[in-house]
């Protein structure tokens, strides 16, 4: 197959990372990680300290060389023809700093002239993007952080990238930063960029992305959408049961029904609570629930309620990541 017919066929990756691996010394740092960020999508890049998080980021930008593997931007391998696959990238990386004695906008002419074709208008129209119109002229140094996060963000889109390059784009930012930085981070997606953004906040990327990747001492451990990843390890609570000792024993015996009877792996006490009667909680697939209902209807217990309980982000993530610190 032609490379151009293997791009026609995934017209919308922006950003494919196929089996990467990377030594450093004698140590593995990442052992294999494989995904792609398509168009008009924010993907989040989770994992704790020492995940491997920065070390891949590095290589999507060409700071350091993978051992092997393939990161292609826009179909361009990054390895091979960097010019032309940076040329799609906007990034903003081990927190670069602008030069709090310009203004703003000083800022942003002095990195365009780094580049090639960005002229006057083009400083203007990601000024309205970021929408720091207001205070462009004014210095640096008195902007608050959230301004300064958009200023860079105005930089890395100059070049009118297709993939924005965010790692860990809420560290120090207040919650209504975050709220304006992540609202912000939307509408960019909704216009056709592809956002790549690392973070360790999983409650501020269960609201911001539309598909994850979970990495954990170098190796993706899940890739896929928020809602689809944390369905899949959903909880079903069985209540109002005519005799609960029985349900409990005919669910016992089900293949692929898991009772769960350690009350801190409930992922929501205060709904069981709210019950206010015994429930058994178990862990199903989906398309399990309706038949076990119909036997334990069938084995003379009553069942009045089945309640689907999702996990948030960070319930599956310990989950995954064994509890690993995320700090
Ligand atoms: N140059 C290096 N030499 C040796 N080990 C390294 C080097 N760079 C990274 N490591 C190790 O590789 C592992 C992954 O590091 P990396 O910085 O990529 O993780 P991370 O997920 O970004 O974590 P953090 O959020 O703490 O930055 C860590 O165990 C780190 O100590």
């Amino acid at each position: 197959m032609s490379e151009g017919s293997i791009l026609k066929s995934q017209d919308d990756v922006v950003l494919s990372v196929e089996h990467v691996k990377k030594k450093i010394g004698r140590k593995w740092i990442i052992h294999d990680v494989t995904f792609d960020v398509r168009e008009g999508e924010v993907f989040g890049f989770l994992g704790p300290n020492g995940a491997g998080k920065t070390t891949t980021i590095r290589m999507l930008v060409d700071l350091i060389k993978p051992t092997s593997g393939t990161i292609r931007v826009c179909g361009y391998d990054v390895n091979k023809n960097q010019e032309q696959a940076l040329r799609f990238v906007g990034s903003i990386v081990e927190n670069p700093e602008a030069y709090t004695y310009l203004t703003g906008w000083e800022n942003l002419e002095h990195f365009a002239r780094m580049q090639r074709g960005i002229d006057r208008q083009r400083i203007q129209e990601v000024v309205d993007i970021v929408r720091l119109d207001q205070r462009i002229h004014d210095k640096v140094s008195t902007y608050s952080l959230g301004m300064r996060q958009r200023l860079g963000i105005a930089q890395a889109l100059l070049g009118r990238p297709k993939l924005l390059i965010l790692d860990e784009p809420t560290n120090g930012l207040d919650p209504k930063g975050i709220k304006e930085l992540r609202q912000f981070i939307r509408q960019l997606a909704d216009e056709g960029l592809a956002v790549f953004v690392s973070s360790h906040l999983l409650s501020e990327i269960q609201l911001l992305c539309d598909r994850v990747a979970i990495i954990s001492k170098g190796r993706v451990l899940a890739v896929g959408p928020v809602e689809e990843l944390v369905s899949e390890n959903a909880q079903y609570v069985i209540w109002d049961l005519s005799s609960v000792g029985e349900g409990r024993s005919l669910l016992s015996r089900q293949a692929g029904v898991e009772v769960i009877s350690d009350a801190e792996e409930v992922l929501d006490d205060a709904i069981i609570a709210g019950m206010g009667q015994e429930a058994i909680v178990t862990r199903m697939d989906e398309q399990l629930v309706a038949s076990i209902v119909r036997q334990l209807v069938s084995a003379g217990i009553e069942v009045n309620g089945v309640h689907k309980i999702n996990p948030t982000l960070e319930q599956l993530f310990l989950k995954m990541t064994e509890g690993e610190s995320i700090d």
